[in-house]
């Protein structure tokens, strides 16, 4: 189970939750039958290629697209039933729709009417997201990078137990990926809640401790970032004058996960150079040389999504690719 997964305590209600969640337009199924949970205080990737389905999961969440069947709740309610919506659910889908000509700040006053706080409050939220010497700029002026903080600041306005975020490091000047990572991070510290949506693993590894990968709009897999870590550390290549010995050796010390590869070096995985140079110094297996192979996460990623990038354009009645991901099986 993955942590923070519901254990049946009033404590475990998810920030967010999807129950068999699907959505089909017209023909096209664009989600399927997902379920997962997004704990509080958790920050959760949405993860999958473009396509897959994570701003109609996003906007069925929000209540802005009416599932076909299933059910999408935030802490435990359908969003339309939520008593202060603005104070519970802050969300950037994308940074369209602001009129060129108005300010930053006076954006936000018209989103600060709206979710009923004061104006002050948009100075506040511009200081937020780094842009409060900007805010007498016109939108119009705006860089990408300076336009997803605005929407940003947008979200927090109502000052938001929970965040929903759209890909929200596209555009990103250099070094926005890693303030944006900081902000997150301080703003789930305090038991608060983000579910970002990204076709990217890299966008989001450092930033989301929990996974939900979909595929063609159905759950692919789910998992702890750590975990997924743990499970793909890379190996050990090491050459020795007595393979077969250092195998044993290693083995004594529970590290199993060493297999000979053709050109009489073994593969040790789990484990690092120092820790097989140590074990093979204590075996008295003298060892010649040592290439430490990490593993990319983002081939992993793709690995797991692969059946769901289409050569041919999306064909509703799924003929042209496998109608069943290769991962939804596991
Ligand atoms: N309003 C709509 N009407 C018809 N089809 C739609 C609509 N919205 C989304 N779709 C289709 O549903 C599928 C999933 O789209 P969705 O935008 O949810 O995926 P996504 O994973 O967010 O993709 P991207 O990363 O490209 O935004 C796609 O085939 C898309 O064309």
């Amino acid at each position: 189970m993955i942590a923070g997964e519901r254990t049946g305590t009033a404590h475990a209600r998810p920030a967010l939750e999807a129950v068999g969640l699907s959505k089909q337009f017209g023909a096209v199924s664009a989600v399927s039958d997902l379920s997962f949970t997004v704990p509080a205080g958790s920050i959760t990737a949405l993860l999958g290629p473009p396509g897959a389905g994570k701003s109609t999961t996003l906007r069925m969440l929000l209540g802005l697209v009416a599932p076909t069947a299933g059910t999408a709740t935030v802490t435990g309610v359908p969003f339309a039933a939520l008593p202060r919506p603005a104070a519970t659910v802050g969300a950037v889908l994308d940074t369209l729709g602001l009129h060129p000509r108005r300010t930053a700040f006076g954006h936000l006053q018209v989103y600060a009417a709206a979710a009923g706080v004061p104006d002050a409050r948009a100075h506040e939220v511009l200081a937020l997201v780094g842009l409060e010497p900007a805010g007498r700029l016109q939108a119009g002026t705006f860089t990408l990078d300076m336009l997803q903080r605005l929407a940003l600041a947008g979200a927090l306005l109502g000052n938001p137990r929970i965040l929903v975020l759209d890909e929200p490091a596209t555009g990103l000047a250099p070094g926005g990926a890693a303030w944006l990572r900081e902000f997150l991070r301080a703003f789930a510290a305090d038991g608060r809640t983000v579910l970002l949506a990204s076709h990217r693993l890299g966008a989001v590894e450092q930033t989301a401790d929990r996974l939900v990968v979909i595929g063609d709009g159905r759950l692919v897999h789910r998992c702890d970032t750590d975990e997924l870590r743990r499970s793909h550390t890379g190996r050990v290549l090491v050459a020795s004058e007595n393979p077969a010995r250092l195998a044993l050796a290693l083995g004594a010390e529970g590290i199993a996960d060493a297999r000979m590869l053709p050109d009489g070096r073994l593969a040790v995985g789990g484990t690092t150079e120092a820790e097989v140079a140590g074990i093979a110094a204590a075996a008295q297996v003298r060892t010649t040389g040592f290439v430490t192979e990490h593993v990319d996460l983002e081939r992993v990623f793709e690995a797991m999504t692969a059946p769901q990038y289409p050569a041919e354009p999306r064909h509703p009645t799924g003929q042209q690719y496998p109608t069943e991901p290769q991962g939804s099986r596991r």
